[in-house]
């Protein structure tokens, strides 16, 4: 086990997020928005049966990333498991691929995933979870984090969680601040972020609902957390890392003014980023086109109209046609 941080202190990490964070998805945004500090691959489950091949690691990792050093530095691979799946096998491949980094998914709230007990149901059976941290601390050597919520039904295990989750050899957790059965409903509660950060002695990532520039100060503020997760706000605002970055230096407020001046000027090169590594791995317009409108949910929320904004993206019937818009916004 290695004996210092895994990410240095006031970390901007943009979340794990399934069926958005695959390969090319990365690339695109280490390139063009380098200032993010670390990127997690979504969720690998492991599986019970069935053989398990390097293959297939690779494959979900991303082959290009694997190959480049400081790509590989910044490209956390998760798993998802249960008590009964192949953790061991899975986890021997990616000890013999030298993955610097392993994140356990404890927050998934899926009636699927849970019913095979997996995701945030481990929180609430601490023997197996106990079985799942061992399997995994005794058989990898890089950096081991996981990824949790405050509970499965409610937070009465939180404080065991994060005890037993410590006393296992994990050396980060990042909470997203609901219980598995909030699901996404109302604000994250970061109040449970700073009781964590208070009991345990490792580093703590706040998660859940840090939209703005000014909410990652309020977070840090509030909470002393290390470092802080995105999800759905790094979906809405990809150069949110950029912007702060920037922010930070320039001890400056950011009005709505230059908030929508950044969007405008940010959008084009965002997408035109994505459109050049899907087209890189050899994926068809109307696949593009399809991805591109499941990304449109918030993009467009500062706008004015942004209902009318968005329901054009999203009606748009062919990738040129969603690019003539994107050029048109920007007026
Ligand atoms: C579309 C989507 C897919 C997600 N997939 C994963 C995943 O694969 N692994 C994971 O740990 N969390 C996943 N999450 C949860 C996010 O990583 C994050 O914890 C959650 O959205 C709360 O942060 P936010 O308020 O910034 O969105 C997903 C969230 C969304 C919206």
């Amino acid at each position: 086990m290695n004996n210092f941080d895994v990410f240095p202190k006031k970390s901007l990490l943009f979340a794990p997020m399934e069926g958005i964070t695959d390969e090319p998805y990365r690339i695109a945004l280490m390139k063009t928005f380098p200032e993010w500090d670390q990127f997690f691959t979504d969720f690998l489950r492991v599986p019970t049966v069935g053989k398990i091949t390097e293959k297939m690691i690779i494959e979900h990792y991303g082959e290009r990333i694997l190959k480049r050093e400081e790509w590989r530095k910044k490209n956390s691979f998760q798993i998802l498991t249960t008590e009964r799946a192949q953790t061991k096998a899975v986890v021997e491949i990616l000890e013999s691929l030298k993955m610097d980094h392993l994140d356990l998914n404890l927050g998934c709230p899926s009636k699927k995933v849970n019913s095979h007990h997996g995701g945030a149901y481990l929180l609430s059976n601490h023997t197996a979870l106990k079985f799942v941290l061992k399997t995994i601390r005794e058989n990898f050597t890089g950096h081991f984090t996981v990824k949790m919520r405050i509970g499965y039904r409610d937070d009465v295990n939180f404080s065991d969680s994060l005890k037993l989750i410590q006393d296992e050899g994990v050396e980060a957790i990042t909470l997203h601040a609901r219980t598995r059965d909030q699901l996404y409903k109302g604000v994250a509660d970061w109040s449970y972020i700073k009781r964590a950060v208070e009991e345990v002695k490792i580093p703590l990532i706040g998660n859940g609902d840090i939209w703005i520039a000014e909410d990652i100060e309020k977070i840090f503020k509030e909470t002393k957390c290390h470092s802080v997760m995105f999800g759905r706000s790094a979906m809405k605002t990809p150069w949110l890392a950029k912007i702060y970055k920037e922010y930070v230096n320039e001890g400056g407020h950011i009005d709505d003014t230059y908030w929508l001046y950044q969007r405008k000027h940010h959008l084009e090169i965002y997408f035109e980023a994505l459109l050049a590594e899907y087209r890189e791995v050899g994926w068809q317009d109307n696949l593009i086109l399809k991805r591109f409108k499941s990304f449109s949910r918030n993009l467009y929320d500062d706008y004015d109209d942004f209902e009318t904004i968005r329901g054009s993206f999203l009606r748009s019937e062919s990738l040129a046609e969603y690019l003539d818009r994107l050029y048109a916004l920007k007026g």
